[in-house]
């Protein structure tokens, strides 16, 4: 047996152990629901709720391990013997220094031996001696795994990470930290297998989930992920750096470190669906569920989902700030509504009495003075109304007695307020209005530039009222920029009180807490409970903003108001922003943080792109965004970007002719080329037409190939592939005044192929190199993290 099948033996034999001592605790749960059961009356309430949160715990364990998991135990570390001895909760030494006398001399070399030997997994398993069989990666104990580096290892001599499926290991893969030492394990010399975790899982082929990186976080990541949870953490860092993972394994850390304060929840705001559902994944692979939501931009208020697109210039005026002051003309305007009664009647002390509309305009003038929301005024506006028909009718002035004047007053109110005639003007005049009604009423270019005057010019009236038209009374046809402004309606506009009606008693509450000791349909049942909760759940613990660059101030403003009092998360590269104003947008974003303090982070290492392909994107990056720092790539492949060219006299002959088959042929031999996805980055106003040549199978995935994916230049955000195909690079560049930053981000989504397809802008050299990807000729950037 070699050496390397003898420590894969040992790894299972620990493994196998763990399995054992968990059966063990399935066991003891099982044991402690029926007695639970059978004993129901006895015990103090503490005692009964403490048994309650063992058989919890235990059934949690059960529940992860039947069925979640791949890899469960994915670590190890060997330590020298610590500075104090001292041990943690979780069994394991405190100190992360080594004792004085750790190393010793032995024959002119350095010897020392293994003091602790740690395994690291998604929980923690203590033996029934409280020794610890795995410890969860989260625990200040599994830190050096993740931080140790050769340059400060600390007590770390060696780094496992182990891999396995199901029960069964199947690999290890070692880094060695101290070199200089001969490390000895019971005696025996402590053996090194493989060469780097880190590489064997960048070289993986990727599907079209994220998986979580917590068998190879890098020490910069670390340090972010296990950054105290400060008013604001933000993280800046090119492309592929990790961000996105280290916001999502972030979430997971602090629910571990504290779950009670964040049982208020924590949001993820992702700017696209196809990015939401890209990254759902990883929190449950954490054994994170029910307290994240994570939501994309379109998708954060409930009731309506974005789904439909707004070209850059529509977007920038909807995204802009100055549509808060818009929509608050807009709702006090909308109740001048073309149809609105102009004339009230009512019949008093048997004469009619009347209110022309100058008279119902300066009601209704004087019930807005204010800020209070439109609908809460309307109280407001009936008092107001009684008021003016009051001092209509003979009555007014005929009492000089007072008491005898405000009695008769008091009949008048009660007579004419309670008419079925003046409460049916009152719904006319004044009805309940919703944020989409406002929305719908823009659309209308004639009372929108009316709304604006001032605010917009001519041309960008014109732009949202014509975007605003495909609006469905049913909320059918908003964007993601349509989502915030509705949502900023929302406070403009205030919900009045609805009647309280006592909720129905759900037999499905019953089985709370005990959702995953359960059947798998109890546990669906319990997931279903945590989304409704979440369903309702309009301020969260913390907010984590992911591609924190793109939103817009009126996102801001959005995204603010489910934050007022979280700490946050703020992930983003200021180089890959498509948001044409970023200095209004960080206004905007001061304004929603306030005066929290705010400690920043820089990842400076791309772990998605090999060199080649992040040297072509990086003169993209030059110009777009010249001074962003780019990341330094972590390997290379060896395989340079590929570059062709379609020839054709004219951008309408190009996209209509032979470009199909040539985008179809490269995009096959990328797939010929690569194990896992490919995709196809086009414009967006081309996204439609290209997914049209690939028979489309939905959603721009294919019907022949699952693998591979057509999308829009706007939508690769955030997004990774084994290998992209570029269409029409300038064109991409030339959609919007952010147009090179959006070309950046397409560039940088392969992890191992890149072939770039030239169109009628690129202008392509000899070598096929289209024009926007010919470096300027001066010298290399200094790559981040260089001093
Ligand atoms: N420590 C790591 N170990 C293994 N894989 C990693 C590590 N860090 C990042 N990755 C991988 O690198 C890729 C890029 O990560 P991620 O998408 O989080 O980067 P990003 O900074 O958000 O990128 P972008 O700004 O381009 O959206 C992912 O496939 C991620 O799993």
């Amino acid at each position: 047996m070699d050496v390397r099948d003898r420590e894969i033996r040992d790894e299972q034999r620990h493994l196998d152990t763990v399995y054992r001592r968990l059966a063990e605790k399935i066991d003891e749960a099982e044991y402690l629901m029926a007695d639970a059961a059978s004993r129901v009356q006895i015990g103090t309430p503490g005692a009964l709720a403490e048994r309650d949160a063992q058989v919890f715990t235990a059934g949690r364990h059960l529940a992860r391990l039947n069925n979640e998991f791949e890899d469960f135990l994915f670590g190890r570390i060997d330590l020298l013997a610590g500075k104090d001895g001292t041990r943690g909760p979780d069994g394991a030494q405190t100190s992360v220094e080594p004792a004085d006398d750790a190393v010793r001399e032995e024959d002119g070399a350095r010897v020392a031996d293994i003091a602790e030997t740690l395994h690291i997994g998604r929980l923690g398993v203590l033996d029934a001696d409280y020794v610890p069989l795995v410890i969860d990666w989260r625990a200040p104990a599994a830190a050096p795994f993740y931080r140790a580096t050769p340059v400060a290892p600390g007590r770390v001599v060696r780094r496992r990470v182990i891999r396995s499926r199901g029960r069964r290991v199947l690999g290890v893969e070692d880094d060695l930290l101290r070199p200089e030492l001969r490390a000895l394990c019971d005696g025996a010399e402590l053996p090194v297998i493989g060469d780097g975790a880190l590489m064997a899982a960048l070289g993986r082929a990727r599907g079209h989930r994220m998986t979580d990186i917590v068998a190879s976080i890098q020490a910069e990541q670390d340090e972010v992920i296990r950054a105290p949870a400060g008013s604001v953490t933000e993280v800046t860092g090119g492309p592929g750096t990790g961000k996105t993972a280290v916001a999502l394994h972030r979430a997971a850390y602090l629910l571990y470190q504290n779950r009670r304060k964040y049982a208020g929840g924590i949001l993820v705001v992702s700017p696209t669906p196809l990015l939401v559902s890209y990254t759902e994944g990883v929190l449950p692979a954490l054994g994170e569920e029910g307290q994240v939501a994570i939501r994309a931009l379109g998708s954060l208020v409930d009731g309506v989902t974005a789904d439909a697109y707004d070209d850059q210039a529509v977007a920038h005026v909807k995204g802009s700030a100055v549509m808060a002051r818009v929509l608050h003309r807009a709702a006090r305007g909308v109740l001048q509504a073309p149809g609105a009664p102009k004339q009230l009647r009512v019949v008093a002390f048997g004469r009619r009495v009347e209110l022309d509309k100058a008279a119902l305009d300066r009601v209704r003038q004087q019930a807005l003075g204010g800020t209070a929301p439109v609908n809460l005024l309307r109280p407001r506006a009936r008092r107001l109304l009684l008021d003016a028909l009051w001092e209509a009718s003979p009555a007014a002035g005929r009492y000089p007695d007072a008491a005898l004047a405000a009695e008769a007053r008091e009949a008048f109110n009660e007579d004419i307020g309670t008419e079925e005639s003046f409460l049916a003007f009152l719904d006319a005049w004044w009805p309940e209005i919703t944020p989409l009604t406002v929305l719908r009423a823009m659309a209308d270019e004639r009372r929108l530039a009316r709304w604006a005057r001032r605010l917009l010019p001519h041309g960008r009236v014109q732009l949202v009222a014509r975007s605003l038209r495909r609006v469905t009374p049913e909320g059918g046809g908003l964007s993601a920029h349509d989502v915030a402004l509705l949502d900023e309606l929302r406070g403009i506009l205030g919900t009045p009180p609805k009647p309280v009606r006592p909720r129905e008693a759900d037999p499905l509450d019953q089985l709370t807490g005990l959702a995953e000791v359960t059947t798998y349909a109890d546990r669906m049942a319990g997931a279903r409970q945590a989304r409704e909760r979440e369903a309702e759940r309009v301020d969260y613990a913390h907010v984590i903003v992911d591609e924190a660059q793109d939103l817009t101030p009126m996102q801001w403003r959005m995204v603010g108001r489910r934050g007022r009092q979280a700490t946050w998360t703020i992930v983003g590269d200021p180089a890959q922003s498509s948001w044409y104003a970023p200095e209004e947008a960080a206004a905007e974003k001061d304004a929603v943080l306030g005066g929290r303090s705010r400690r920043t982070f820089e990842l400076t290492v791309n772990y998605r792109n090999p060199a080649e392909i992040a040297r072509v994107a990086d003169v993209v990056r030059r110009r777009a965004a010249a001074d962003a720092r780019p990341p330094r790539a972590v390997r290379e492949t060896g395989v340079e970007p590929r570059f062709t060219t379609v020839l054709a006299p004219g951008e309408d002959a190009w996209w209509a002719g032979e470009t199909a088959d040539a985008v179809r042929a490269e995009a096959g031999r990328l797939l010929g080329d690569v194990p896992g996805t490919v995709g196809v980055i086009v414009p967006m106003a081309r996204r439609e037409l290209v997914a049209g040549w690939f028979a489309d199978g939905g959603g721009g995935r294919t019907e022949g190939d699952e693998r591979l994916v057509v999308l829009g230049s706007l939508e690769a955000k955030g997004l990774e592939y084994d290998a992209t195909l570029v269409v029409a690079p300038a064109e991409i560049a030339g959609e919007s005044p952010a147009g090179p930053r959006v070309l950046y981000v397409a560039l940088t989504r392969a992890t191992q192929r890149l072939t770039v397809l030239s169109g009628p802008a690129d202008r392509p050299g000899a070598d096929g190199v289209p024009a926007p990807l010919v470096p300027a000729g001066d010298g290399p950037p200094a790559p981040a993290g260089a001093s």
